[in-house]
């Protein structure tokens, strides 16, 4: 035994918070989602924290995995690390299908596990070595703060359901009141927009896409450029679009917009990543995606083909330590640097922090995150901040936050009351079309 720091105590717990009624080609957010927190504690004292999408087969991979991680050597985080990948976990999670129904987006559940566990064991070895996180990726700290964008949705009519979405506060903060209310064409975004950029100082913003016809989601980017004509905006429409679309409406926003993510996917026996390169010879308009390069493997082909600019290397998808990898391939190869998020807490936001600040080089799109969906549910005593459309850096050691304990508490009997653990937005979206189901090739509100 060396003299590190042994790892005492690993503790899981998934935990529930309060979202919007927010459209996507899977339907309507639900109005609670759920992640689950890693919770390290260790021979000296200290405690050390990561997150992760919440679905039960995660959960019981860290069941599984907790074993391996209690009474493993703090310094040798990355041979513990290496065992889990080594395990036969990671191949039979791939056979798994999740109940996300956005297709071929591949959060698999043994990276996300992977990536809770990571965090929290580079969370407590920064604390140990007086050191932020960002130190401890390979590039090191390169900057304080990550430029992110303002993610918009269109948003379905909160009163039209039964279920418990929450209403916003009348008379203070505009986005906090507008971020509950039904936004579903071009005027009801740009005043989301409007909101968000007052708040949070947001220069680029991202719409969620794949839920009107496309001329509508165009309509809306041209809104949006109109009232920020300064701002970089773009479309995601899951891949909803037919490549015929995909390059009729591209050619509509070509030299307006940075970037186009995921316009089109897999069609008529092509894969994802031929359509994408066909659509970037036709357009010339750069593509971002999180939909078909979330591992070496489909990395790898997608750069063969040249069909992608910008991987949004989740790190929950990828781990920190891989999604830092991935933003050194981009500085070296001429790529950019992006990141995919999903609905989460302020670990979260907190991992997403130190990821861009090790990124190397200039080359870096504005990181995505949904914090500002969740702003004031936070878990932690002093939540990162976005101020001037950056996420600062937390200042401290390890991931510079500290778990408010007593909302991770309530977080988790919240979790533990709700039916549905998983998530599923076809339950929301039964309200605005009976029978809804889901379908990779068609907008979710074109049935
Ligand atoms: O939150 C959503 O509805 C998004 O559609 C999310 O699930 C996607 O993972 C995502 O943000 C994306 O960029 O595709
Ligand atoms: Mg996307």
């Amino acid at each position: 035994m060396s003299d590190s720091p042994v790892i005492k105590t690993m503790r899981v717990v998934p935990v529930a918070g309060y979202d919007s009624m927010l459209l996507n080609i899977g339907g309507a957010h639900n109005c609670y989602f759920t992640r689950i927190l890693v919770i390290l504690t260790d021979s000296a004292g200290r405690t050390g924290v990561g997150e992760s999408p919440c679905h039960a087969s995660t959960l019981a991979l860290l069941a599984r995995f907790r074993p391996q991680i209690e009474g493993s050597e703090l310094l040798r985080q990355n041979a513990t690390i290496a065992t889990l990948f080594a395990s036969d976990a990671r191949h039979q999670q791939t056979a798994h299908t999740d109940n996300i129904h956005i297709p071929q987006m591949n959060p698999e559940k043994f990276y996300n596990a992977a990536a809770a566990i990571e965090a929290a064991l580079l969370d407590l070895l920064g604390q140990h070595l007086n050191l932020p996180v960002a130190e401890l990726l390979a590039s090191g700290k390169q900057r304080d703060r990550v430029p992110v964008l303002g993610y918009l949705f269109y948003i379905a009519d909160r009163n039209l359901t039964s279920m418990n979405y929450q209403a916003g506060h009348a008379g203070g903060d505009a986005w906090l009141q507008l971020r509950h209310e039904k936004a579903m064409d071009a005027d009801g975004v740009v005043r989301l927009a409007e909101a968000a950029a007052d708040r949070y100082g947001f220069r680029d913003f991202k719409l969620k896409g794949g839920v009107h016809h496309a001329d509508v989601e165009v309509e809306t980017v041209n809104a949006l450029l109109t009232r920020f004509p300064q701002a970089r905006v773009t479309v995601d429409p899951n891949a909803s679009w037919s490549l015929d679309e995909a390059i009729y409406y591209g050619k509509q926003l070509a030299g307006r917009i940075p970037y186009l993510e995921d316009p089109c996917g897999a069609e008529q026996g092509y894969s994802g990543r031929e359509t994408l390169a066909e659509f970037k010879r036709a357009t010339g308009i750069p593509v971002a995606t999180n939909m078909i390069a979330n591992d070496w493997r489909q990395l790898q082909h997608a750069l063969q083909l040249n069909a992608i600019d910008i991987p949004l290397a989740d790190p929950h998808f990828w781990t920190m330590r891989n999604a830092h990898t991935v933003a050194q391939l981009c500085h070296e190869w001429g790529l950019t640097t992006g990141c995919h998020s999903n609905n989460h807490f302020d670990v979260s936001l907190a991992m997403v922090a130190h990821l861009g600040a090790a990124a190397p080089g200039d080359r870096l799109t504005a990181f995505d995150t949904h914090w500002i969906w969740q702003d004031g549910q936070q878990l932690t005593l002093h939540a990162p901040q976005i101020r001037d459309g950056y996420l600062e850096l937390p200042e401290g050691p390890g991931l510079g936050i500290t778990l408010n304990m007593a909302r991770v508490e309530a977080a988790h009997e919240l979790y533990n009351s709700l039916p549905d653990k998983n998530r599923n937005d076809a339950l929301g979206m039964q309200f605005l079309i009976d029978n809804w189901s889901f379908d990779a090739k068609r907008p979710a509100l074109l049935r």
